[in-house]
């Protein structure tokens, strides 16, 4: 087994995953130095270096061992896998943590004037994508048919060039394709930034570094939602403004003792807060309502 002390993270140099991601591992307290051609980022803070690449080449470079780790999309990390066990037979690569961040959808899309019936629509068609293998495990598990054009971009304009009639892309606003008269149908895989690896069964000294990586991601997931929502109310309004507060709300209450009529109410609330919840506490009321944000937590 390859022995290393430094625990080495691919993350996407440019692009949509590129800040999202080093801003997580800041969150997570590391701290990095980036060289002079930004193709690699000294931990100055913990032995954890990253490699800035493109995304697609993340699941290679955690497959071959050049990296231990990489933060990349669902969607890239199961197309590859996929790809590797249709050439190898299996697959080391699997998915450690999802991030929260790069959510998106692969889904098919057919042009707008087509009503949807299902998958057996698909038959006998071309459709364009640039992942082909798992738009072919879709056809496979729905038994149809069909014909896979691989592009590598630029997939929704493949029916007005007469590539294709149908696509298979990623989707977010869906503003892509309603630009390319398309509408979205099935959804075949719900993505969002993952953690990938391999391998985590380390005997050296990245042992630690990535026990204490993964507790302070988890940390820092707990509490992406999370709130705390700090109130004033007097006391003969307590019982209303709690029947108030969302299901989930932890809620503690403060006094002081010069006026013990008049209280202070904290909730640390897991759902995102809405005006209209704020709204309902008012009414039954609460005063001076404040919204913070809850940067990390340790249990
Ligand atoms: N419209 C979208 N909304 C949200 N997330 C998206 C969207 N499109 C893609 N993603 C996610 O972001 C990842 C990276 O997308 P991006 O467009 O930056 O890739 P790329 O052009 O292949 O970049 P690279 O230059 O690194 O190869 C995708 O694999 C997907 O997981
Ligand atoms: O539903 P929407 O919000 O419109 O997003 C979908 C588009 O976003 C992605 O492309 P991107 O903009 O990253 O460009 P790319 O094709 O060069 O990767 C994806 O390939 C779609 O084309
Ligand atoms: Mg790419």
């Amino acid at each position: 087994m390859k022995t290393r002390d430094r625990l080495r993270i691919a993350v996407q140099k440019s692009g949509r995953l590129a800040d999202a991601s080093q801003q997580l591992l800041a969150q997570c307290g590391f701290r990095f130095r980036q060289s002079r051609d930004k193709l690699f980022c000294f931990g100055e803070t913990h032995a954890v270096d990253l490699l800035l690449v493109r995304d697609d080449d993340i699941p290679g470079l955690i497959a071959e061992g050049t990296c231990d780790l990489g933060f990349v999309g669902r969607n890239v990390l199961a197309e590859q896998r996929l790809a590797q066990v249709a050439e190898a037979g299996s697959s080391a690569l699997c998915e450690v943590r999802a991030l929260g961040f790069g959510g998106c959808r692969l889904a098919i899309a057919v042009p707008q004037e087509e009503p949807w019936v299902g998958p057996e629509q698909l038959q006998g068609r071309k459709i364009a994508t640039s992942y082909p293998a798992l738009l072919a495990n879709y056809l496979r598990e729905n038994r149809v048919q069909a014909d896979i054009v691989v592009l590598s971009g630029s997939v929704e304009i493949a029916p007005k060039l007469g590539k294709a009639e149908v696509i298979c892309d990623l989707v977010s606003s869906g503003a892509t394709l309603a630009a390319n008269q398309l509408k979205e149908t099935a959804v075949i895989l719900k993505s969002e930034a993952v953690l990938a690896a391999a391998d985590l069964d380390f005997v050296d000294e990245r042992a630690p570094v990535l026990d204490l990586l993964l507790r302070r991601l988890d940390g820092v997931m707990a509490v992406r939602e999370t709130k705390l929502l700090l109130m004033q109310l007097a006391r003969a309004d307590l019982s209303e403004v709690k029947l108030a507060l969302p299901k989930d709300a932890m809620a503690s209450v403060l006094s002081s003792d010069e006026d013990r009529d008049e209280l202070c109410l904290q909730a640390v609330v897991r759902s995102a807060l809405d005006w209209a919840e704020l709204e309902r506490l008012k009414g039954a009321g609460a005063r001076n309502l404040m919204v913070l944000p809850v940067e990390r937590m340790l249990a």
